[in-house]
Formats: C-alpha cells, structure tokens, sequence
C-alpha cells in the first residue's frame, strides 16, 4: 500500500554507507578510534579535520586498503570490511587518489577505459586482445565512456592527448573520469581540489554537484578547501585525533566549539569563521 497522508513523516533512507566503530593502529599509533557516520543515498558527505586527524586512513579503510583492528563498514547493507578493493569498486565504491594515479605516458581515454575494466566480468587481459565477450564489452564500454562521461566533464577536446601533457586540473578531471567509469554507487574523493586555483577549483565544484545531481551518485571526500566543503556539502563529519567530533550540517558543524577548538586552539571564533569559508587569515594573508 501506497497511499500517502498529509503530515506523514518520510522517514530518512538508510545509508548507502556505513561506517561503525572503526579502530586503525599503525603499530602503537591510533589513527583511528571508534569512528562512525552514515553516507545518505544522494548526498555530498564531506570528512574534514586537521592535519594528521585520520582523514586519509579512514578513506583508505573505506576503500580496502587498510584492515581496521575492530569495526566494520558496511555498503547497501553488507559487512564489506574484508572485501578486497577492486571488489568494492565493483560494487559500486570507486575512489580517487590524493596524489593523481594516472599512468602519465597513456592517453586520456586509455586511462578511463582502464577505470571501466576494473567494472567489466572479463579480466583486463583478455580485454586487451579483444576475444569474446570482452569485444561485447569493449564495443559497449566505448559508447558509454565516450559519449556520456567525457561529454559530461568536457575533455572531449584532450580524449588522445597523453595525461603527462596536461595541466594539472584537466588530469584531476580524467582522475575523476576513470572512477566514473566504475560507474560507482558512491564516488570517494580524496581532496579532489588540492592543488587547483581558483578557476579549476569552481570547475570541480560544478562537476561534484553535477555528478551528484544529473547521475544520482553519491559522493564521499575528504577536502581541505573549506569553502568547496561547506558549500557543497550536506553533510560534514569532522575528525580530530582519530575520532568524530562533530558532524551535522555544514552550519551546524561551523557553529561547533569542539570544531573551533580543533581548528584553532582557542583561538578567535571570527577566525575560524573565515577559514570554515575558505577566506585567509589576516596573519596568513602577507
Ligand atoms: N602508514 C602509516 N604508518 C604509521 N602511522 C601512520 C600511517 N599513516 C598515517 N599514520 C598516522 O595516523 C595518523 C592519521 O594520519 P592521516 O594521514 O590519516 O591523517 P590526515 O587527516 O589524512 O592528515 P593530512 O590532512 O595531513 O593528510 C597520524 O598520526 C599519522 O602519523
């Protein structure tokens, strides 16, 4: 039954992500202890934190790359804590890198083909010569990544060109290409505008929240760009020695005097209030 009632309440979706508890040694080191949030289907999450808070083991425990000592994460209701990477991928939990991961001497397009290989049934050898169902697969693959996610992030223009030739936002853009062409669930991007100026950050702006609204994907990163963070995000998680300590909308999460504290010591709130939207301190401003 169907129906619907005026004043009914629509409950929240469960998460498409859910992260429980987790704990990350490194030897005696904590970098992470009991962390928790869930990922809502359709939302922009964001994890912020300070240096050295636990942002790039979470995204690594997240993406497989790291076994945590206790807890689980768990995708569209599955325990996928010892799934192995690529089967996350294939899942639907695709991921950028920090430091771009892209085989340099290769073209743009041979990039984001070996993204969709990582998605195909047929291993990436016998793609490579072309038998059975992998020539299927090849003849769909091209349509698919061609005309829908180059067209998408505009670098039509560069398809042939090798990635090493190209400034560093067109590469971040292909980085982000080859995790599309996982045609993923959820898309987890490691600060995906580290590095970029003004002009290439706004651009990526524009495709995370295109990505998110035009392909319904979910998008989990981690970013230092505040003002990126709190405008596009719904949902901010910020951790500090390990741990959550705060999370909730990006106001709520400005307004938080455990973030301020994390941020700044205790420091001026005015201050924290120009960094939060990504605007620099008058001692930083020389
Ligand atoms: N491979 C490792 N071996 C030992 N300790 C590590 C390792 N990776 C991270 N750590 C430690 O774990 C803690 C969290 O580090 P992590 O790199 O996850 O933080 P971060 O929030 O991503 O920092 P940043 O913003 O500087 O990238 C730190 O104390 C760090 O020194």
């Amino acid at each position: 039954m169907s129906a619907t009632f005026p004043g009914h309440v629509i409950a929240p979706a469960s998460p498409v992500l859910q992260v429980e508890a987790l704990t990350l040694t490194f030897g005696g080191v904590k970098a992470l202890t009991g962390v928790g949030f869930g990922v809502q289907p359709g939302s922009i999450t964001a994890v912020i934190g300070p240096n050295g808070a636990g942002k790039t083991s979470l995204f690594n425990t997240i993406s497989g790359f790291y076994r945590p000592a206790a807890g689980r994460v768990v995708f569209e209701g599955n325990d996928i804590t010892r799934t192995p990477p690529p089967q996350r991928a294939r899942l639907g939990l695709a991921r950028s890198f920090q430091n771009i991961a892209l085989f340099r001497g290769m073209t743009v397009l041979d990039n984001i083909k070996l993204g969709r290989h990582a998605h195909l049934k047929t291993n990436v050898f016998d793609a490579l010569l072309y038998v059975g169902r992998a020539r299927r697969e090849e003849a769909e693959l091209r349509r698919d990544v061609e005309e829908r996610i180059i067209d998408f992030l505009e670098i039509d223009h560069i398809r042939h060109a090798p990635v090493a030739a190209l400034p560093y936002g067109l590469q971040k853009r292909v980085e982000m290409a080859r995790a599309l062409a996982m045609q993923p669930k959820v898309l987890m991007l490691d600060e995906p505008v580290a590095g970029m100026n003004r002009e290439e950050t706004e651009d990526m702006a524009r495709f995370i929240l295109d990505v998110r609204n035009e392909w319904g994907v979910t998008v989990l990163m981690v970013e230092h760009d505040m003002g990126m963070v709190m405008d596009l995000s719904d949902h901010v998680v910020v951790l500090n020695f390990g741990q959550v300590i705060a999370q909730g909308a990006p106001a709520q999460v400005q307004a938080d005097p455990e973030v301020i504290r994390a941020y700044l010591g205790a420091g001026d709130v005015g201050d924290l209030r120009r960094k939060l939207r990504g605007e620099a301190l008058p001692s930083e401003a020389a």
